[in-house]
């Protein structure tokens, strides 16, 4: 089984990434997406979304990250991809899921679930761009406004030659309204051939295990579940291994959110700062009541000095 962290923009970044992959039970995370339009990108644009490509394109913990890409343009997208390769990227992960309107109103994301035959053009243009050797993966939700079409927009997505498909099991009319249908995944594997893996509304052991029966995948991608308990990942591994590892305890976190906060601060410009310490706290309360303490001592703090104080002060970096 392969647990993977999912991309996230504005919430999963390179700081979070690092962090969540030192508790461990992650095997590849995928970066949030770099939008294409008709440019091709700098390097640095590439670097500022996936710093890990300056440490061999691994989280610190030695975590494969894998960029992701989003546009609708095939020449563009594999010129990018290309870059991306050379620049020592885990492979190249392409967005066909993505629902925001300005994504969408382009062509962008979920909008070309509406459109198969270009999800190939896609597919085959980035993986002739880059070398044999390296994956090329897609991200689709089950389709724009219903899931009608779900199996040919995956059909369409190997025939292009991915390497792999991860199935965000809801469609973009959904959003991110539960339930996620991972029965539906099921249909999706049993047409393709290449590895699919699940994703949607994974927040515990039992639903990994639930969405592993239906879906029929061995290998699931979690988001937000990973945000709010950092220890799901382990604590999914173990269950299906049957060794356990400890838990992981506020007292095992504590030292991370230093970190945490000490990465933001460093690499973060200052008004993002509290901001983001108060973002990750607001999911880690629905599994920690300290969390929940620290969420509300701070919700009104805006100041990095003064968040700084606070956790100096309440949540002490054990010795
Ligand atoms: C804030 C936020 C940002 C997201 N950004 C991306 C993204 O950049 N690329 C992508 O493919 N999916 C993105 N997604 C979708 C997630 O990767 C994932 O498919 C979705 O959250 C369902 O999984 P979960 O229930 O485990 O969170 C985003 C989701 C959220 C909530």
């Amino acid at each position: 089984m392969a647990i993977l962290l999912a991309p996230m923009e504005g919430l999963l970044d390179f700081v979070l990434r690092d962090i969540l992959t030192r508790v461990g039970g992650i095997d590849r995370c995928v970066s949030e997406f770099i939008r294409v339009t008709n440019t091709l990108l700098p390097d640095r644009a590439f670097i500022r979304i996936v710093p890990e490509l300056l440490n061999g394109g691994r989280t610190f913990a030695g975590t494969p990250v894998r960029a992701q890409l989003l546009g609708s343009d095939p020449t563009c997208l594999a010129e990018n991809a290309a870059k991306l390769a050379a620049l020592g990227s885990d492979g190249i992960d392409l967005n066909f899921g993505c629902p925001a309107k300005v994504v969408n109103r382009h062509g962008g994301g979920a909008a070309l679930l509406e459109v198969p035959e270009l999800l190939t053009d896609i597919v085959s243009a980035v993986r002739r761009a880059v070398p044999a050797h390296m994956p090329v993966s897609a991200k689709m939700r089950l389709g724009f406004n219903d899931d009608s079409r779900a199996v040919e927009c995956a059909l369409a997505i190997a025939e292009g030659g991915a390497d792999e498909l991860v199935v965000h099991a809801r469609t973009k009319a959904d959003a991110y309204r539960p339930p996620a249908y991972w029965e539906r995944i099921a249909d999706i594997r049993a047409a393709v051939r290449i590895p699919v893996v699940a994703n949607g509304e994974i927040w515990n052991v039992q639903d990994a295990q639930r969405c592993r029966a239906l879906s029929g995948c061995d290998d699931l991608m979690v988001g937000r579940g990973m945000v709010t308990d950092p220890g799901l990942a382990l604590a999914i591994r173990g269950a299906a291994t049957g060794v356990q590892d400890e838990a992981v305890t506020w007292q095992t976190l504590v030292p991370l959110l230093h970190d945490f906060w000490h990465l933001v601060c460093t690499g973060l410009e200052k008004r993002q700062q509290a901001g983001r310490l108060k973002q990750w706290l607001n999911f880690l309360r629905r599994s920690y009541p300290q969390a929940e303490v620290a969420y509300q001592a701070l919700r009104t703090v805006n100041e990095p000095a003064a968040v700084e104080q606070w956790l100096l002060a309440h949540l002490p970096r054990p010795q």
